[in-house]
């Protein structure tokens, strides 16, 4: 039995204990690699920021392969009810099988504890090697909604019992005549929802806000699908006005000058509410917005999308600043005070338990999570661990491959230089 104390909350606030117990899940492929590392960093800075007065006291919780063999279950129900009871959790990732098999954990984790944002920030680490000539332009945070679309795996397959009443349902009662191929389809189903939408671009804005950024851009396919997609956008913009009033400035107030005024009017009208600090929500069509972030970064700073979209936006960023071996991420419920941290990439198979892979992806997700419990001490001796170690070119493969003069460490020599530059 783990000593230390639950972490709870009051008021939307949390309440951290010196002690805090936060459950892990270590992870399938990579996962056992990465996570030793990263236990190691983040148990090394909080012992040096706090001189031993704070600890975490982590408590093992079983998902994936390591959870089947010990109990026969993917995702026991112990689990989810120690996570749900102390509020905070840290993971690795777990395998999800293509084409058939288990539907994936990380989802069924989101939804069961209703962590309806997947917040992944992207910004650039000095010194990391990245495709773009100026990666250091790229500043964003990627709000997903988690829990909705296509994503959530309704979804039936080509010749059961099952797709053909659905396929019959839509063509003989919901008058739908353009499914191309309907002996040979699957189906899948998008619940977009309005609830879901609303509560997702309203943290957006409020993390805006306070984090001082500067626009929210709601990324959407809304011209196609108009009632999942779209209607996100149509929300979106409906919270940004209905609650945030005079804090924030919209395209679609940018359109109605525009009409009324002409354009000249409306870009003064935007210049004013940017001096005057007020979040600009704007929108963008998404395959658009995938060239855009590229060509002109600069221009986009938090990202409100949904399910999927936010699944591919946060790959293609995460190229864009170095690459998925640095790329953190955090799954948060913002009203109940719920999140389990996780890095964006996957549980990399081919490289597992050779000690070779990035660890930075967790171990940043490891420093949202002390920033999380206002540990921003402990967040910062890392964070700045790791600019000086990377600044020095000790790097794990994938850096040192794109990089000259390298020095490629392992998976733990990278947790030791970490740890050790932590005194530099
Ligand atoms: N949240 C989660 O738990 C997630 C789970 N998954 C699951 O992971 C499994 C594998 O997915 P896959 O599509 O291969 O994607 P992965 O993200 O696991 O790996 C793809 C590639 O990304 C690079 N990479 C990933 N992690 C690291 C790292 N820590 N350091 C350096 N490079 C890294 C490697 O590239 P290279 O070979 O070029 O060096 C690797 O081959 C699937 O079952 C998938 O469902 C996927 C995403 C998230
Ligand atoms: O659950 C999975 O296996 C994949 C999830 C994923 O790619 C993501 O959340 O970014
Ligand atoms: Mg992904």
């Amino acid at each position: 039995m783990a000593q230390g104390e639950k972490i709870t909350v009051t008021n939307g606030e949390l309440n951290v204990p010196n002690k805090p117990i936060i459950p892990f899940i270590e992870g399938d492929g990579i996962g056992p690699d990465i996570w030793a590392a990263a236990r190691r960093v983040i148990e090394a800075a909080v012992d040096k920021a706090y001189n031993g007065e704070r600890a975490i006291e982590w408590k093992e919780v079983y998902a994936g392969q390591k959870a089947y063999d010990r109990t026969g279950e993917w995702l026991p129900k112990e689990t989810l009810d120690t996570v749900r009871e102390y509020l905070i959790a840290i993971k690795g990732p777990l395998t999800t099988p293509v084409g058939g098999g288990i539907r994936s954990l990380n989802v069924a984790l989101r939804q069961e504890l209703d962590l309806f944002t997947c917040l992944r920030p992207v910004r650039y680490v000095d010194g990391v090697p990245s495709p773009v000539k100026r990666p250091e332009d790229t500043d964003m945070v990627i709000f997903r909604e988690n829990t909705e679309d296509i994503y959530a795996g309704i979804e039936w397959q080509k010749g059961t019992p099952e797709v053909k009443k659905v396929i019959d349902f839509l063509q003989n009662e919901m008058g739908v005549h353009n499914i191309r191929f309907p002996e040979t389809s699957g189906i899948g189903i998008k619940p977009v929802s309005e609830e879901g939408t609303k509560r997702l671009v309203r943290a957006s804005i409020e993390y805006a806000l306070r984090e001082g950024r500067k626009s929210v851009t709601l990324v959407h396919k809304g011209n196609i699908m108009k009632f999942t997609e779209g209607s996100f956008k149509s929300w979106g913009y409906e919270v940004a006005h209905e609650e945030f009033g005079d804090k924030v400035f919209t395209w679609q107030q940018y359109d109605q000058i525009v009409e009324e005024q002409g354009k000249e009017a409306a870009n003064k009208a935007q210049d004013a509410a940017e001096a005057e600090g007020k979040i600009i929500v704007k929108d963008a069509i998404a395959d658009i917005f995938l060239q855009q972030i590229l060509t002109r970064p600069k221009e986009f700073d938090v990202v409100a999308t949904m399910n999927l979209n936010g699944d591919y936006i946060s790959d293609a960023l995460a190229a864009q600043v170095g690459g998925i071996g640095i790329a953190p991420g955090a799954n948060i419920n913002f009203e109940t005070g719920h999140a389990i941290f996780e890095a964006t990439h996957g549980t990399a198979p081919k490289y597992a338990g050779l000690d070779k892979v990035n660890p930075s992806s967790v171990i940043l997700s490891g420093v949202l999570m002390l920033e999380h419990l206002e540990w921003r001490e402990a967040a910062d001796l890392i964070a700045n661990s790791m600019d000086r170690t990377i600044g020095s070119k000790t790097v794990t493969y994938d850096f040192a491959r794109m990089m000259e003069d390298a020095t490629e460490v392992k998976t733990s020599e990278f947790g030791d230089a970490l740890i050790q530059n932590m005194d530099a």
